[in-house]
């Protein structure tokens, strides 16, 4: 099959980068694969671990002649970036990214852009709590979902060049608008990522405190939060600080029922507390039902 691109830029050769390079090289999704990374270390792993054909540390350099570049660093780099690669990007290219926020991503990119080069902005459901190129793996795609979300002007060609990449990776493509997205991803992932920092924050507070041994003994339910909480912190900061008023509703929400759980507790209200868990039991065999289907 004829590669879809003829050079890809990857911007950011850390978890999904280099997952994302994996899978373009074992589905011939591209004639050249170049990467950037700031951080020389794993530009060099990148190129050692054979993932990519070409690896830098100056963005601008991954990106010259490329036809797609996709941004897969940290929000917070998003703009610098940007202003990096502007100057030799052709008329034509693609602009898209991976990151778990949308609204503030596209504010980061858009201005930045020259006349004729298309934002396609994207974010595939699919990663664990590892990073950095040695975490990647080509197998992270297939049967997930890729949330596209392209602007009211973006190019139709250009967003189903997009589409095409990530269906080719093996992921299941929805559109959605940037708005909605954040607002959903709010509850069902960034929500999720705030709770385990807080919990295994609190548990090591508690045994410092107390001289009690929680790590040492912990039950599966404390192990498995551990695995979220060991997640990225500077993505995760930057996921924090760019998606917050959505973060702060559902926190809000969040607040409003585990206050109604407290009450239900202290009052010995049995009947609440066992239909909540009957109810999240069902979500439970719900969403295994989904993942498997
Ligand atoms: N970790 C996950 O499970 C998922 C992450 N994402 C998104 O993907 C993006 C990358 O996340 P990961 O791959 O997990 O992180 P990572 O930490 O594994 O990789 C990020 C890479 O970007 C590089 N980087 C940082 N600043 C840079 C800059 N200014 N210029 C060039 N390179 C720079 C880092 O050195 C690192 O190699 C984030 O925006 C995140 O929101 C999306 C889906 C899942
Ligand atoms: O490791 C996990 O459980 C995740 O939730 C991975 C993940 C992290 C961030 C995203 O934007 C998408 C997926």
């Amino acid at each position: 099959m004829t590669p879809l691109f003829a050079r890809v830029a990857i911007i950011g050769i850390g978890l999904i980068g280099s997952s994302l390079a994996r899978a373009i090289r074992t589905q011939g999704l591209a004639g050249t694969i170049a990467c950037a990374d700031a951080n020389p270390d794993h530009a060099a792993r990148a190129q050692a671990l054979g993932v990519v054909d070409e690896a830098h540390t100056d963005p601008a350099a991954a990106a010259r002649g490329a036809d797609l570049v996709v941004l897969c660093m940290p929000i917070g780099a998003y703009a610098e970036v940007t202003q990096a690669i502007a100057p030799v990007l052709a008329p034509g290219a693609i602009v898209s990214d991976v990151g778990s926020v949308k609204q503030a991503a596209i504010a980061a990119i858009r201005p930045h852009l020259p006349e004729g080069v298309h934002l396609v902005p994207g974010h595939p459901i699919a990663g664990t709590e590892k990073s950095g190129p040695d975490a990647g793996f080509a197998d992270l795609f297939p049967g997930r979902w890729f949330i596209l979300t392209p602007l009211e002007d973006s190019d139709d060609t250009a967003t189903r060049k997009v589409a095409d990449l990530w269906r080719r990776c093996g992921m299941t493509v929805e559109r959605m608008s940037p708005d909605h997205h954040d607002r959903v991803l709010a509850v069902t992932s960034h929500l999720p990522h705030l709770i385990a920092y807080t919990i295994v924050g609190t548990a090591t507070n508690l045994e410092e405190q107390m001289r009690q041994e929680v790590v040492k003994y912990s039950a599966s339910g404390f192990r498995d939060f551990t695995r979220i909480a060991a997640s990225d912190p500077t993505m995760w900061r930057d996921v924090f600080l760019n998606n917050r008023e959505a973060v702060l509703d559902s926190l809000q929400r969040f607040t409003e029922d585990l206050t109604a759980l407290q009450r239900a507790i202290r009052w010995g209200e049995g009947d609440y507390l066992y239909q909540l868990f009957e109810r999240t039991r069902d979500i439970r065999r719900g969403v295994v039902e989904a993942r498997q289907a």
